[in-house]
């Protein structure tokens, strides 16, 4: 496909973005009904439309509109890319651009934020929230966990580059890698099957790694969902991994995930819950607004109202409150969210312990793009 057929189809795909249809759903109708297209279009269009996404709201000022045509007309004068090249009425690309349509100044006012996340944001991040709102704009890096229960960071940095994929230490972890080149090789190479590394953000790691785990704990994965945060857990100590998830579905993936990196994860039905022993740790990776990892996932953005993040602030409270019983009576229990909002992290956490004085604080962490990771936030608590 020529650059300008690509714009076409990230315009066709916006627009039904707009309507309503979730992002990924839109990519994947579009390149099962365009077999036309190989592997690098369906990239290049799927980083216009992510890339849109990042900046919704500053593409539709300079495009001066909100449609998928003014949506792309904002990015490409935003990349300083030649609009009338691509704007030229030829072949399969977007018809010619009309007077009308010309953009407006490059100097973008606002930000690309929802409304409702503005003053939680800012609450969080105080002085930096200009900066993260800025980074949020970004494409993330694609980061690397290696396995300590396989290999060493110095060892899998040089079979990744044996595999063309070059890799460099991440300073959030010891066990992070950001990848500099070859991410698109990755789920392809020996090193990634064999189980030496899985994807997984620095911040994730990074809470993991400052947990106090010890051999032959009992732990629990609450909210395990695909299982990243059990997975990278059972690389670190030796002991006995439960996985539990309100939708069971959203675990197929980790006993073949938990296979390939060498640990066995015990997969429990919410029933089983109510007769298991108790736990030395439970991890509650709990349902959020994403706003950390919305350089990922920039479509999940656009989708959540106020009442949704409402709903969620309710639904955090039940399950920290549900996983505080499933703890030994010294055990550990763990609240993290990928978001960096304020209603969300501190302030859950505050009202959890202002209910149950049993509990205090060991250490609670946010973290934020400006080090180079998703935002995240962890607070472990301590039965007294
Ligand atoms: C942030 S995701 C977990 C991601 C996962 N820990 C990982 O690292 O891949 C939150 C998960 O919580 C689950 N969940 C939602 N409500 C729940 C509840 N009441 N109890 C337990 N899990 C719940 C969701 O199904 C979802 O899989």
């Amino acid at each position: 496909m020529r650059p300008a057929a690509r714009v076409q189809a990230a315009i066709e795909i916006l627009d039904e973005i707009l309507e309503g249809a979730p992002a990924e759903r839109a990519l994947t109708a579009w390149a099962r009904r365009s077999r036309f297209a190989g592997s690098k279009d369906r990239a290049a269009i799927r980083d216009h439309v992510y890339d849109v996404l990042r900046r919704r709201n500053s593409c539709a000022q300079v495009g001066k509109g909100l449609t998928g045509r003014s949506l792309m007309i904002g990015l490409l004068t935003l990349q300083d890319q030649d609009l009338d090249a691509l704007f030229a009425g030829d072949g399969y690309g977007p018809d010619k651009l009309q007077p009308a349509e010309r953009p407006s100044d490059k100097a973008v006012v606002g930000n690309d934020l929802p409304e409702w996340a503005i003053p939680e944001l800012r609450q969080t991040l105080g002085e930096d929230f200009e900066l993260v709102e800025a980074k949020l704009k970004e494409r993330a890096p694609v980061i690397l966990r290696c396995n300590l229960r396989k290999t060493d960071r110095p060892t899998a940095i040089e079979t990744l580059r044996q595999q063309s994929i070059e890799t460099e230490p991440h300073p959030a972890s010891d066990t992070a890698l950001t990848v500099v080149k070859g991410a698109r090789q990755i789920a392809q190479s020996a090193a990634y099957q064999s189980g030496l590394v899985e994807l997984q953000d620095a911040s994730s790691q990074a809470a993991i790694e400052a947990l106090p785990l010890r051999n032959g704990m009992r732990v629990l994965d609450y909210c395990a969902g695909g299982g990243g945060k059990l997975l990278a857990m059972a690389a670190r100590v030796e002991g006995t991994f439960c996985a539990h998830d309100a939708i069971p579905l959203r675990m197929q993936d980790l006993p073949v995930r938990a296979k390939r990196a060498g640990h066995k994860a015990h997969i429990l039905a919410s029933d089983d819950l109510n007769s298991a022993k108790p736990f030395d740790l439970v991890f509650c990776d709990v349902p959020c607004s994403g706003s950390g990892s919305w350089r990922r996932d920039p479509d999940g953005k656009w989708r959540m109202t106020r009442q949704d993040f409402e709903e969620l602030l309710k639904l955090q409270a039940e399950i920290l409150d549900q996983a505080s019983h499933l703890v030994t009576s010294d055990g550990t229990l763990v609240y993290a969210t990928c978001s960096m909002c304020h209603s969300e992290n501190t302030e859950q956490v505050a009202a959890f312990l202002r209910t149950h004085p049993e509990w205090s604080i060991q250490a609670q962490t946010q973290w934020t793009p400006l080090q180079n990771c998703d935002g995240f936030f962890a607070a472990v608590l301590q039965k007294l």
